[in-house]
């Protein structure tokens, strides 16, 4: 059988955030947000063991107690320049422990609300799956497009698009090939398409947003809320 593990980048700097710390640990309900995060999957049952890949020089990490999340848990400190980079890094950290067929989600720290739900309905949907998939959202909005005026220059068909989000599940050998392949993306499933493979959709749901911005933490502490 194979097992499944977790890798969650989170060697960001948080610049689109703009705060004085990088925005995974900022407050959010009186933990670092990438306290939930992590709490998310280290309580799932089918999840063995989560990666965490820090910054090489991240001072923040040691501030914090993190006992709480419990053995599953292992950090690494070897974040790269970009995000691909550090779940690249991650996954040969991971190299000792996963064997070629076991499934890995890669779950950006940046992402807080995820749910148990989610998290079942990615492992179920994709058990079988010859390839794997992401947890992603159909647009919901009508898309503009803009010139340099921000006027717009027109209206894109939405049809058939989805917005990703994470975990991003695949087989842990496939996933490195693909990284070392392809590091030009901006998500694992960009990598895994590179290769001519057809990741699956598994639709989720807008509460697992990223945050990016700083109305998206005022959000995020409001979907926590209301799940107490
Ligand atoms: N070199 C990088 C860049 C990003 N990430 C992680 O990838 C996730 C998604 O990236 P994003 O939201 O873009 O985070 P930042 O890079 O921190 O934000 P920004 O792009 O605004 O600087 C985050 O959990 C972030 O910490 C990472 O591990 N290593
Ligand atoms: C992986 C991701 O969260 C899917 O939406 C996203 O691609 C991260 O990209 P960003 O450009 O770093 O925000």
């Amino acid at each position: 059988m194979p097992r499944h593990y977790a890798i969650v980048p989170a060697a960001g700097s948080g610049s689109r955030f703009g705060a004085e710390k990088p925005k995974q640990y900022l407050d959010l309900l009186g933990r670092p947000l990438i306290f939930h995060t992590l709490a998310a999957l280290t309580a799932h049952p089918a999840i063995e063991r989560v990666w965490v890949v820090l910054a090489p020089d991240d001072p923040w990490w040691p501030r914090y107690d993190w006992s709480e999340l419990g053995p599953k848990l292992e950090t690494v400190r070897c974040g790269g320049a970009t995000r691909a980079e550090s779940v690249g890094n991650g996954l040969q950290a991971a190299a000792l422990a996963a064997a070629d067929d076991d499934w890995i989600l890669v779950h950006d720290a940046a992402r807080p609300c995820l749910s148990r739900q989610m998290l079942d309905a990615l492992c179920d949907k994709l058990a079988d799956d010859p390839v794997g998939g992401i947890l992603a959202v159909p647009v919901a909005d009508t898309l503009k497009r803009a010139d340099d005026q921000q006027r717009v220059t027109a209206t894109e068909p939405r049809d058939g698009l989805w917005q990703a989000q994470t975990p991003q599940m695949f087989r842990y050998g496939r996933l490195v090939e693909a990284l070392e392949k392809h590091n030009a993306v901006t998500d694992e499933a960009g990598a895994i398409e590179a290769l001519g493979l057809k990741p699956k959709l598994v639709r989720g749901d807008s509460t697992n947003l990223k945050v990016t911005f700083p109305a998206d933490l005022a959000l995020a502490a409001m979907i926590l809320r209301g799940r107490k």
